[in-house]
């Protein structure tokens, strides 16, 4: 039985790619640099491969920043655009215009706009969204795939090349003309993917692997047709290459029979997310295809259990066989980190939880362990039943007051006291905003002093008393400079937080982290999220000596920063044997105890960010309600505790809020923030159409640029927002938090915006 590892991480174990990426955009590192580090680390994750003995090794996973992007310059898709810079290019593949794609271009007086990024099906990684145009033409621009196959042979190393499948590259694109139909582009799009695949198979690529995500979405039958069309025409032009359809992060479900019947020598299926498709995938699985058993979870960070695992392979096996079985990650590892071995720190991560765990490297000892099982190694099979078993078993984890306080929460406790219009009044007394209050998503920049602090508090050159009077600096600062800009409802900045999950992560209990968990998040942006190995609780407050300190320096309200239970479950490693929604309404719990302590401490404006709760939607819309009432309800426990003149702000941005808006509304924040401004609001509709009947801030400026926005610009915005929605409603802000940005460009981007807000009011007339 053969091993198969689907796509390994890139950015390196000590985030070399982020570093080497960042010094070359800041023109301190060159080209040929910047390529050595990346042929290193291709070199290093091809070599831990090899040395696991996994059989089929993964080429074409690495990029520079991200995989659909590479894909785009392999099939020549390039937003018209940027045809004024590929035109002063001598070369179109070239990393200029790559990572102008990436990152718009503002030089030699060109102002181009990045390519939109958004959400990989339901992680939290991020990838760059095709744009198909009117008279969309495919080529090849880049080689990428045969070069690197080339690239690992030369270092005596056979790989399968990893691409995104033509239809879901197609269906996770965006179409921009309404006129171009789907079958037309792939019709166009096939010769150029043969064109790749060919010179595969010219250079000696015995397999590769298509990666179709899309076949575990609902599909109409026109999709399916896409399939059954696209793989008929690749197979009939590649004689010697194998093509491995891969879908993962779900069950195929209705598309099985689809997916059965392409033309191609493997299937590969995630057993971790959706063990129950084996049986129906094996009902009718063709004779002439090798079955490819995603056992090792690419999604999380636990051990295999070797034990389930093995009972999946055996049922493939009674059905067809050993010698058409391959053993596999789920997915693609890169949603791991990379090595559980660099966690030496004990006191970050003890002995215990750590034995409970793998990341990449060792998912992929997983997979060769599991081969040796199968092949009698008993041994093995005990240590890991041992180890689960004590798991499952560890006082640590399991903490009967907290359960026992999730089994008595009531309806009661996840609703307020009053109905919205009666908490808008008294909230209207007590805060007394303007019309068109202004307010930010909560953090300003994070600069490089700040990050510096951090680093020098956790290698001991700074005390703990050190670091807290230098963020109580930059909090003075940052209240000083928002009353100069005359904002109404003020933040303290979140400069105490890494991270707006792994902040939160380190203060809970039933909780661990790491020190070099990284997960590639957006190009060269990384997070580190923490790990949920038990029962939750919160054992003090984690943020109400800033908000309070904050306080004390300003009379205008000072908003409570915090993040939401569903947001901080998205963007963790969850634990594997309860429910997503036991474990939600445990930090549910956990907040609802700090809004109270906020609350106590006299603040009375209090933001709970939920960004991820609409990434969190499971793929299949049959599973859509289950999810929303479980995350709703959870927001509704953790702020439900507030007397009613205290006022509940949400913020979500990466939201299409059409088809889930009567649940938006149902978590009843009195203000919710979203991301508005690069749509032009339209996202505002659904609000308007569902008559919204809450407070809303659409976001008036996209903070994911250094542009700063006119005034002009965001007034037309807030105009046409009052089109939309009753203008008493209206909040205005930007799109997000402002940790990214420098400080001059926020600077001037907030004063433009709070003249905005001012023109507004003087021109709008209030009912
Ligand atoms: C809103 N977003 C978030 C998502 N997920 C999260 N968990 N958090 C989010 O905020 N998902 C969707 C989006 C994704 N957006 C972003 C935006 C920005 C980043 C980002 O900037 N990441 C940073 C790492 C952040 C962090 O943890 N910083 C640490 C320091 C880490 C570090 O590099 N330390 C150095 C030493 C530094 C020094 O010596 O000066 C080291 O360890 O070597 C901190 O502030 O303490 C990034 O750089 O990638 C991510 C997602
Ligand atoms: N309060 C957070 C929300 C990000 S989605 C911030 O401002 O960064
Ligand atoms: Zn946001």
């Amino acid at each position: 039985m053969q091993t198969n590892v689907l796509g390994y991480p890139r950015i390196g174990s000590q985030r070399e790619l982020k570093k080497a990426c960042e010094a070359y955009w800041a023109g301190k590192m060159s080209l040929e640099k910047l390529q050595l580090t990346a042929r290193q680390l291709r070199r290093q994750h091809w070599e831990i491969l090899q040395q696991a003995g996994i059989d089929l090794i993964p080429s074409n996973d690495f990029s520079f920043y991200d995989q659909v992007l590479d894909l785009c310059l392999m099939t020549g898709v390039i937003p018209s655009r940027f045809t004024p810079l590929l035109k002063s290019l001598a070369n179109a593949n070239s990393p200029e215009l790559y990572f102008a794609m990436a990152r718009g271009y503002q030089k030699n007086g060109l102002d181009i706009t990045a390519m939109e990024m958004t959400k990989w099906l339901d992680t939290n990684y991020h990838y760059l969204v095709p744009e198909f145009e009117a008279e969309q033409q495919f080529r090849v621009i880049s080689t990428k795939c045969t070069d690197e196959f080339k690239e690992a042979l030369s270092l005596g190393i056979h790989t399968k090349p990893v691409l995104l499948g033509p239809v879901s590259f197609l269906l996770l694109g965006k179409i921009k003309d309404g006129q171009l139909q789907i079958a037309d582009l792939l019709d166009r799009l096939l010769p150029v993917y043969l064109h790749h695949l060919q010179s595969l198979q010219t250079a000696g690529a015995t397999w590769v692997q298509l990666d179709e995500p899309c076949l575990v979405q609902d599909l109409t039958p026109e999709e399916h047709a896409l399939f059954t069309y696209a793989y008929t025409k690749l197979k009939a032009g590649l004689p010697a290459l194998h093509i491995m359809v891969a879908t993962y992060f779900g069950s195929l479900q209705d598309n099985t029979a689809i997916a059965l019947q392409l033309p191609v020598q493997a299937l590969h299926i995630d057993l971790a997310r959706a063990p129950e498709q084996l049986e129906t995938v094996l009902q009718e699985f063709p004779s002439t295809m090798l079955l490819s058993l995603g056992v090792i979870n690419g999604r999380n960070i636990w051990k295999n259990d070797y034990s389930r695992s093995l009972a999946l392979i055996r049922q493939a096996e009674a059905a067809i066989g050993t010698e058409r079985l391959l053993l596999a990650t789920s997915c693609s590892l890169l949603h791991t980190p990379y090595d559980l071995d660099l966690e030496t720190d004990e006191q970050v991560l003890t002995p215990q939880i750590k034995s409970w765990m793998a990341f990449a490297k060792q998912k992929v000892q997983e997979l060769s362990e599991l081969q040796q099982i199968m092949a009698g190694n008993t041994a093995l099979l005990a240590a890991n039943r041992q180890s689960l078993q004590e798991k499952s078993t560890a006082a640590i984890v399991h903490k009967p007051a907290v359960k026992a306080r999730v089994a008595a929460l009531t309806e009661e406790d996840a609703t307020r006291l009053s109905p919205f219009l009666i908490r808008q009044r008294q909230q209207e007394a007590l805060l007394k905003l303007p019309s068109f209050p202004t307010t930010t998503i909560g953090s300003f920049p994070q600069t490089e002093e700040i990050r510096k602090l951090r680093a020098d508090l956790k290698k001991g050159n700074i005390t703990p008393e050190q670091y807290d009077t230098a963020i109580r600096r930059a909090i003075i600062d940052a209240v000083q400079l928002q009353e100069s800009l005359r904002l109404d409802v003020l933040v303290h900045g979140e400069f105490e937080r890494n991270d707006m999950v792994e902040y939160f992560g380190e203060q809970l209990e039933g909780f661990v982290f790491t020190q070099h968990g990284w997960v590639q998040s957006y190009g060269t942006r990384c997070v580190k999220p923490p790990v949920i190995y038990g029962d939750v609780q919160r054992p003090q407050p984690m943020t109400v000596q800033w908000s309070s300190y904050a306080q004390t320096l300003t009379t205008k309200p000072m908003k409570g920063m915090l993040t939401g239970p569903v947001t901080i479950l998205q963007w963790s490693f969850v634990r594997d044997d309860q429910p997503r929604a036991d474990t939600t309404l445990q930090i549910a719990l956990a907040i609802r105890d700090e809004v109270q302590d906020l609350e106590n401490a006299g603040i009375k404006v209090i933001q709970v960010d939920e960004p991820a709760i609409r990434e969190g939607l499971p793929l299949r819309k049959a599973d859509w309600d289950a999810y929303l009432d479980w995350a709703v309800k959870a927001f509704r426990v953790s702020v439900s505790c507030v007397q009613d003149d205290t006022q509940i702000h949400t913020h979500m941005c990466y939201s299409e809020f059409n088809d889930i808006i009567d649940h938006i509304a149902a978590m009843d924040a009195d203000v919710i923030t979203i991301e508005t401004s690069r749509s032009q609001m339209e996202l505002l509709e659904a609000f308007a159409a569902f008559r919204y009947p809450n407070e809303i801030g659409p976001g008036v400026y996209d903070i994911h640029s250094p542009r700063v926005p006119t005034t002009a610009e965001m007034t037309e915005l807030l105009e046409k927002a009052v089109q939309l929605l009753p203008a008493r409603n209206i909040w205005v802000n930007p799109d997000c938090g402002l940790k990214t940005r420098k400080w001059a460009e926020t600077e001037q981007a907030l004063r433009n915006m709070v003249a905005a807000a001012r023109e507004m009011r003087a021109n709008v007339l209030m009912c």
